[in-house]
């Protein structure tokens, strides 16, 4: 090996990780084009966790929509471990959790936790283990047997997210996951989640609308803009992978919160913030 090559970063970690290069999408409707996203580059190292913070229409869901193939990009690449989304869905090394949990409303919470398994052919006595290990860790033990009709928002939420779990994704993409609970239950679930991420060492991909979310759950902020929409800044977040809610107590938060609000500001072009 040349030293050139040798000097390189690992190839394998960054395989490892997720890879957004280039990507453009142009949403056509009709006559009417809109350039959702322009020319976004983004690495996440493997084990890592990403926010996606920017104002309505800057492309977030868009990145999100590509990652779990659900929409394609016009150009350019987007990687999950080296795999085309296509590659990593058919793998199932993904599981994507959106703003309104997905609950048939027939099946009981056991049943819907299985789905996803159910889906990729699990055996079933294997299927039963795995939905209630995924149901102790999300913390609805107890509620197995009742329908989505008697759960609150989060423990739908919840069971959403054990859904996910079942499928041992090393990649969680989520859109919004707490953006319809109350402030105490979304601080709640989210010093639940980084729990649960610190045990399956997941990779996670978020989307929120809120500050404070953002740092409690990421290594890292990505700030985004609309028009055309595309990545503005990186804001790196100190904090490790051991978190508590006294994080909120340390100084370097109320730093992070307000250079998150200066630079959202900036990236609404809003030049009074
Ligand atoms: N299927 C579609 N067809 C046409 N335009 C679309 C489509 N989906 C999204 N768009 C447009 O692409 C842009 C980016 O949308 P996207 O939903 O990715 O933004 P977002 O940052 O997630 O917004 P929000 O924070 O409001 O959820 C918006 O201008 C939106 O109107």
């Amino acid at each position: 090996m040349s030293a050139a090559l040798a000097n390189q970063p690992p190839l394998r970690a960054r395989a490892d990780g997720i890879s957004i290069r280039d990507v453009q999408m142009v949403y056509r409707r009709g006559v009417q084009t809109t350039t959702a996203l322009a020319g976004c580059n983004l690495e996440i190292p493997a084990g890592s966790w990403v926010s996606l913070i920017g104002a309505s229409g800057c492309g977030k869901s868009t990145l999100l929509r590509i990652l779990s193939d659900i929409v394609q990009p016009t150009s350019g690449q987007a990687l999950l471990g080296g795999l085309t989304p296509t590659e990593a869905r058919a793998e199932r090394r993904f599981a994507l959790v959106s703003q309104h949990a997905v609950m048939l409303p027939w099946r009981k919470v056991l049943a819907n936790v299985e789905l996803g398994l159910e889906v990729a052919r699990v055996p079933k006595a294997e299927r039963r283990r795995r939905a209630e290990e995924a149901i102790e860790m999300v913390g609805l033990r107890g509620f197995e047997r009742a329908y989505p009709s008697e759960l609150s928002g989060g423990m739908r939420q919840r069971a959403a997210i054990a859904r996910a779990l079942t499928l041992k994704p090393a990649y969680l993409l989520m859109d919004e996951p707490f953006g319809a609970l109350d402030e105490l239950l979304r601080d709640r679930l989210n010093f639940e989640l980084l729990r649960i991420l610190e045990e399956t060492k997941a990779t996670l991909l978020l989307v929120t609308h809120s500050i404070s979310e953002a740092i409690i759950l990421s290594d890292k902020v990505v700030v985004m803009s609309p028009r055309p929409g595309r990545i503005t800044q990186e804001i790196d977040i100190d904090f490790g992978h051991n978190r508590s809610p006294a994080i909120r107590d340390d100084p370097r938060f109320g730093r992070l919160e307000s250079e998150l609000r200066h630079a959202l500001g900036h990236s609404m072009g809003d030049e009074h913030h």
